[in-house]
């Protein structure tokens, strides 16, 4: 069974007398425990999709089910729930509190989840056991980056949604975060969701969301996505 359904989904904006379909119409599945794209050029829809799914934003139309939740039919309240249990946030700026170090930063999730992962085995997974007690202005992009990765799985969500997870580091330190986030989801089992316009990014993922003006313009399946390594950047 299909693990993420999204069923004729619109958001849609109002402003002024104008109306914005930042989604317009999109269905699309993703299997539990894969790797995932959503491509497109700036406006084409892609962080829309993102808060939807992460239960940030509510579709004016369709129908979302995650992991056999309605999210489309969810409250505020569940909505909240939802987000704390269900999803692991990773962002292009790493969005880390700049006064807590990388252990407190991962911390965090210990605080507000029923089943979180060890803190400091999540740093060990990224390869930052040596960097736990310094702050994110000692650290550099990439390592922020891996804090922050940290600090999504340590929710012990089902799912990583990624907005532009390499959008600010250089391609080599882009690659080895790409790395890690397909490298410990698989690990761990969870199913991870990139928001990109890179398109060689794309070649690492079992399906390929191809947006466009808030419509899905093709659903690209691989069979044996590429390594990271075999992506020419
Ligand atoms: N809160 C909002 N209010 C009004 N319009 C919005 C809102 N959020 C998004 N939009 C509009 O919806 C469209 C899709 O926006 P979205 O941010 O999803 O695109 P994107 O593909 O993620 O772009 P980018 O790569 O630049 O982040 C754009 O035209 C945008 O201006």
């Amino acid at each position: 069974m299909d693990f993420i359904t999204f069923e004729n989904v619109e958001r849609e904006y109002h402003i002024g007398g104008n109306v914005i379909k930042a989604v317009d119409g999109v269905s699309f599945e993703f299997k539990r425990g894969t790797f995932n794209v959503v491509l497109g050029q700036s406006g084409a829809g892609k962080t829309t999709v993102l808060n939807l799914l992460g239960g940030m934003d509510s579709p004016t139309a369709g129908r979302i089910v995650v992991n056999e939740y309605e999210v489309s039919g969810m409250s505020e309240r569940e909505l909240t729930d939802y987000r704390r249990t269900q999803i692991g946030f990773v962002f292009q700026f790493y969005n880390l509190v700049p006064n807590l170090t990388a252990l407190e930063n991962v911390q965090l999730a210990e605080e507000i989840c029923s089943d979180p992962l060890d803190a400091r085995e999540m740093l060990r997974r990224v390869g930052l056991e040596n960097r736990m007690d310094n702050f994110p202005s000692q650290m550099s992009g990439g390592e922020q980056q891996r804090v922050s990765i940290a600090r999504a799985l340590a929710k012990n969500p089902q799912i990583v949604l990624c907005d532009e997870p390499t959008g600010a580091l250089d391609s080599g330190t882009g690659r080895k975060v790409l790395r890690l986030i397909r490298d410990v989801a698989r690990d761990l089992g969870k199913t991870v969701i990139i928001v990109t316009h890179n398109a060689p990014i794309a070649e690492m993922a079992q399906t390929v969301l191809h947006m466009r003006d808030g419509k899905i313009a093709e659903i690209e399946f691989h069979e044996q996505p590429k390594d990271v390594e075999e992506i020419i950047w």
